[in-house]
């Protein structure tokens, strides 16, 4: 897979995750799914616009790498694909006003790859969503809480990730929240 020379904070990374089929579910094991970063577990419609309304000045995509890899066996098993089968993978940082505020992973089985979903090869620094969400093509499955157990101090400790089906096909977005995304700012 390629990466990007992407000068990334060390330890900004995506740390192992445990997926509960519901925020109430996930939140018997953890609390803090109930605290300052709720909203950002159960926000529906498109991840990108709900950043962009957050920032101030910018809002960007930084590809850390994308390409053909093999997804982790529970991943594909939660996509119903073919253990080991090579999948196209991107892992972004969302960033607002200059912070990584997301990371995000996104796991596209190569049946989604076949005519218009080819141009999922090509999106760079375009946000995925804006294509998901401007396309009836494609329809988002229930939301997943994500609690991560992280291995380094930058690592996320929230996440939610979502199929998105196209007829037959899906692909599952995993987006990891950031503490600078939900914890209050303390003014210097
Ligand atoms: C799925 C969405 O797309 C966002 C954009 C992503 C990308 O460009 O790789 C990844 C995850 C998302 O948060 C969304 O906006 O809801």
């Amino acid at each position: 897979m390629l990466s990007k020379d992407f000068d990334t904070a060390p330890g900004l990374t995506i740390p192992p995750t445990h997926w509960y089929r519901s925020l109430a579910a996930a939140g018997l094991q953890n609390p803090d799914v109930h605290g300052p970063a709720l909203h950002w577990l159960q926000v529906e419609g498109s991840f990108t616009k709900a950043l962009q309304k957050k920032c101030r000045s910018s809002f960007q995509v930084n590809v850390i790498r994308e390409g053909f890899a093999e997804p982790s066996d529970e991943e594909a098993r939660r996509l119903s694909i073919p253990r080991r089968q090579k999948a196209w993978i991107r892992e972004v940082q969302l960033c607002g006003d200059g912070q990584p505020w997301v990371l995000a992973r996104t796991i596209i089985p190569v049946s989604c790859l076949e005519g218009r979903g080819r141009r999922l090869l090509n999106l760079g620094n375009k946000p995925l969503g804006a294509y998901l969400f401007s396309s009836p093509d494609w329809v988002r499955g229930p939301l997943e809480t994500g609690l991560c157990q992280p291995e380094l101090p930058n690592q996320p400790q929230l996440a939610r990730r979502s199929l998105f089906h196209c007829g037959q096909t899906a692909l599952m977005v995993c987006e990891f929240l950031l503490p600078a995304l939900y914890q209050p700012q303390h003014p210097l």
